[in-house]
Order: structure tokens, then sequence, then C-alpha cells
């Protein structure tokens, strides 16, 4: 279990999350919906140990997030590896990182979940299509089965139906694994088709939390309640989200 607790963090002498508290039990994807400036990148960071937060803290079951157990997807997939390695050494390093054994089947069950023909682990990230290289990227962060696993807009840069057919094979994956999964985007269609739960953070503060159906049925904050019917009338929600 993640657990988030009054989390600020101040960067460039501005506090940029003021007071996070967020939690979420594995298995379950929770989506911090947010717009470009809102922190949901500082939240990543945080959560990954990456920043240091002037208060509060991040704890997995209570204690300090061990190292390894939370692995990170992110939204520019191409950017996310060494262009001059294969797919497949960039993929197999958090097995070294960790110094565990490779594991073939376990790499070619993940590979069939997402898709990914073998040999194509075997060409340069810029040598696949952005959908693959984006998929390599799920890999990366699952083979080596860490509990909890960030995604920062991790569909941005897909075409709509790529968008679609990756967030469904990373939903199948994760009933599979169990992993928990803190997706940060703005992408309010993603998150009422895959969250279990939204958090929705403005200028660095939760605004709200609830469970997905209850936040789409009748959003409590005036800001959950603009970003929801800006979704609706741009067509990005099914009708029967709208509030
Ligand atoms: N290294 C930094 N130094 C100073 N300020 C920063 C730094 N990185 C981010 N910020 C500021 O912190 C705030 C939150 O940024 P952050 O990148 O976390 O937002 P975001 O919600 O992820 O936005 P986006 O969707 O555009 O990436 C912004 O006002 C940003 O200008």
């Amino acid at each position: 279990m993640l657990t988030v607790e009054t989390l600020t963090v101040t960067r460039g002498g501005r506090t940029v999350l003021r007071d996070v508290n967020l939690t979420l039990a594995p298995g379950r994807t929770l989506a911090v919906l947010g717009q470009s400036g809102a922190g949901k990148s500082t939240l990543v960071a945080s959560v990954l140990g990456l920043l240091r937060p002037d208060h509060g803290q991040v704890r997995w079951n209570g204690a300090p997030l061990p190292r390894g157990a939370a692995a990170l997807v992110m939204q520019e997939p191409r950017a996310a590896f060494n262009p001059r390695l294969t797919l497949r050494r960039s993929v197999q390093e958090p097995l070294r990182a960790r110094r565990l054994p490779d594991d073939p089947v376990r790499l070619a069950r993940l590979c069939r979940g997402l898709e990914l023909p073998p040999e194509s682990l075997d060409r340069l990230p810029g040598q696949v299509s952005i959908g693959q290289a984006q998929r390599a990227g799920v890999l990366r962060a699952l083979i080596a089965a860490p509990p909890l696993i960030l995604f920062d807009e991790p569909l941005s840069a897909l075409d709509a139906m790529t968008q679609k057919h990756t967030a469904r094979m990373i939903s199948e994956l994760q009933r599979e694994e169990g992993f928990a999964a803190l997706v940060v985007t703005h992408d309010l269609g993603y998150a009422a088709a895959h969250a279990d739960a939204i958090a929705v953070l403005r200028a660095g503060q939760i605004e709200e939390t609830a469970e997905t159906a209850t936040f789409f049925a009748a959003p409590q904050s005036a800001y959950g309640r603009s970003l929801v019917e800006a979704a609706v009338s741009l067509g990005a929600l099914g009708r029967q989200t709208a509030a």
C-alpha cells in the first residue's frame, strides 16, 4: 500500500506541492488529474524519491519505499531509452540493477501481453514505432515485477486508436500482475475508463479524491466539476459520465 502523507515540495523557491495526501492499494489504479503545471511530474519524482520533500513522506506498507519497488513509464517513449542500446538491453536493465536473473519465460509472456514481437527487442529505439517503443517502456517497468508502477502521461504521445489499445493491454497486465498503478494524466477519458479512483490536483494541492464512478457522477470541487464539464463538451467522456 502506497501512502503519501502531507507531502510538501518546493522547487525554485516556489511551493509546487502542498500537503498532498494519497493512498493506493495493490492492484488498483489511481489517476491524478491535473492541468499543465499542477505538479503532476513533481509528484511522480517525489514518490520515486528523486526529490526531497520539505515536509511529509512517501511510505510503502508503512516504511520508506524500498529501492526498486517503484518503476516509471515516461511520457516520451523514445526519450526514455538510450538511443544506442537495443530495446532488449534497456528492457533488461532493471533486472541487472537488482542482480536478478533473466527470465525468458516471463519476458515472452509480457511481450505477448503487450503485443510486442520478440524480434522488435533487437532493434534500437529509433527503429520501432512510437507505439512499440512505449510498450517496450511498459515492458521495462514490469520486467522486475515492482509492486508499484508510476505512469507519467503514458499515452499522450500515441494516436487515439493506439492509446485505447495500449491502455487495455496495460489494464489486462495489471489484472495478471497485481501492481498498484499511479497514473498522472490530463486525459479524463482514460481515467474514466481505467482508474479505480481519482485525485484532482490543482496548483499543487489535492482538491478532491473519490472512487472513479463517484467522481464522474458528482465531482465535489468546483475545479473537478469544470474538468468533467470540459471533457464532456469535448466528447472525451461517454454520456453516462456526464455530471
Ligand atoms: N526544476 C524546477 N525548478 C523550478 N520550478 C520547477 C521545476 N520543475 C517544475 N517546476 C515548477 O513546478 C510546477 C509544477 O511542475 P510539474 O512539472 O510538476 O507540473 P505538471 O503538472 O507535471 O505539468 P506538465 O503536465 O506540464 O508536465 C510548475 O509551476 C513548474 O514551473
